[in-house]
């Protein structure tokens, strides 16, 4: 079938998928602000452009697959989170949604403190400035090595998992001589809304002691009796990619219930409380997120109304977004390589990248949009796969798009909302090398992790 044949309207219009892609955008052309980041505009070439760049050049310069992350953007999402937290509360970046040294600067100089789930990501934040007092621990399996990182380290606080792991974080501190700081992380029983594999607050899971059968109350009761840990609150983080406030409105109330107890069995009031990350951002132009002020508002006046109905002074309130700071700040930048039509369904539209670096949408079933940013288009909207380059026909990285049907090998393509969780869980699979991020501002690009390379893998290959 040539294209000619389809000169105007969806080709394969007989496949179309159900959601966002039911039809084709009015205009293939624009770029969306709800997906792409803060900076990025067509110039007069048609081309987009992110910090005063064309990506034509940054793909010259950096090479495809990369990650152009947007530094303006994410900075102005740390002021968000900070000015609608305010001086009450405090923002800890999630650090598993993407970190890096630069980022750990950028969160320091914007005042936010900062959540690490592993030894290797407390060593990055350590090693780039942040401040151990500022840093928490995460973590339902933290080794004794991680924990004497930490401790020594003099992290801010640990948040403890697991009966095992009260003992563990105890007996270190009392080696040193310190007395540590932790919460207890509980699952409160809410079903969050989203993906099963990133819901974790339901109970039959890995994650947290559970308020329902006492086992909270139970590690409350062990770990105040303990000399070298100090009980500053309790954790709660009930899933990813939430778009409804009713589960953080019950675990609130579930957390704040708890602290009601341990004042009316022990006579102690826990000063902190921590609601986790979890709020979810515009993969499509369909996603409607919370903003920072609305959500800290909402937070804040579901703790003080539970707080005040239990006769507790208001604790100490922190949240620790990752993918609502650093989603929107990047898009993926792919050359498209061959296309392959299959008549009566859709367009094949590989790039050189794949499941090595999103592989979001074969774990989560993930949307994501896509658009032609090399230049504009008049042609007829194409209905498309984007898949990878690797030997696994779950490759997808976009399941469902509209691609002008006149895309050609060598056009850039690029995946909007990729800077959460995708370098960060990126793979060598296929020995693929994992791209770079660069960083954007002001007209300058820096690389800010490099891609890797050959000598990279084979470094490690020591057989
Ligand atoms: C304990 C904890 N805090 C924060 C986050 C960050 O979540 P998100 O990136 O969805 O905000 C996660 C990941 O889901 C987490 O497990
Ligand atoms: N990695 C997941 C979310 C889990 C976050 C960590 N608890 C994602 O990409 O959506």
């Amino acid at each position: 079938m040539s294209r000619s044949a389809h000169p105007a309207g969806p080709r394969h219009a007989d496949v179309l998928p159900e959601g966002h892609y039911a039809a084709p955008p009015a205009d293939l052309n624009h770029l969306d602000a709800r997906v792409w980041s803060r900076t990025v505009t067509r110039n007069a070439d048609g081309a987009a452009e992110v910090g005063g760049l064309d990506v034509r050049a940054l793909a010259e310069e950096f090479g495809t697959p990369a990650y152009v992350l947007d530094e303006q953007d994410f900075r102005a999402r740390c002021r968000a989170w900070r000015a609608a937290f305010g001086q009450g509360a405090d923002v800890f970046y999630a650090g598993k949604a993407f970190l890096s040294r630069a980022v750990v600067k950028w969160l320091h100089e914007e005042g936010l403190n900062l959540d690490v789930c592993s030894g290797t990501e407390l060593a990055v934040a350590l090693d780039a400035g942040m401040p151990a007092e500022r840093i928490a621990l995460h973590g339902n399996n933290k080794s004794a090595a991680e924990i004497e990182r930490a401790v020594t380290a003099g992290v801010g606080r640990i948040v403890l998992d697991s009966f095992q792991e009260i003992v563990r974080v105890a007996a270190t501190a009392a080696r040193h001589g310190v007395r540590q700081r932790v919460q207890i992380r509980v699952t409160v029983g809410v079903e969050a809304h989203t993906h099963e594999f990133i819901a974790t607050a339901h109970e039959d899971q890995k994650f947290g002691l559970a308020l329902v059968d006492g086992q909270a109350a139970e590690a409350v009761r062990r770990v105040l009796k303990l000399d070298s840990l100090e009980l500053v609150g309790i954790h709660s983080h009930i899933g990813s990619q939430i778009f409804d406030m009713a589960g953080f409105e019950v675990a609130a109330r579930r957390v704040v219930r708890l602290l009601a107890d341990v004042r009316d069995e022990h006579g102690v009031e826990l000063p902190e409380i921590d609601l986790g990350g979890g709020l979810g951002i515009a993969y499509t132009p369909d996603d409607d997120p919370w903003e920072p002020q609305d959500i800290a508002k909402a937070l804040g006046e579901i703790v003080a109304r539970e707080c005040e109905t239990a006769g507790l002074r208001p604790p100490r309130l922190s949240v620790e977004p990752g993918r609502a700071i650093v989603g929107p700040t990047a898009f993926t930048l792919y050359e498209v390589g061959t296309t392959k039509e299959l008549e009566g369904l859709r367009t094949y539209v590989s790039v050189d990248g794949g499941m090595s670096d999103n592989i979001r949408t074969a774990l989560y079933d993930a949307e994501y949009s896509v658009a032609l940013v090399s230049r504009t288009s008049d042609a007829a909207p194409m209905l498309s796969r984007v898949v990878g380059k690797h030997c696994e026909s779950g490759d997808i990285v976009v399941k469902d798009a509209f691609l002008p049907a006149d895309l050609t090998p060598g056009d850039l393509i690029a995946v909007p909302a990729t800077g959460a969780y995708c370098r960060s869980m990126a793979s060598n699979y296929n020995h693929a090398l994992r791209p770079p991020v660069v960083a954007v501002a002001d007209g300058r690009a820096r690389v800010i992790v490099r891609r890797e390379t050959e000598e990279d893998l084979l470094r490690l290959d020591v057989g």
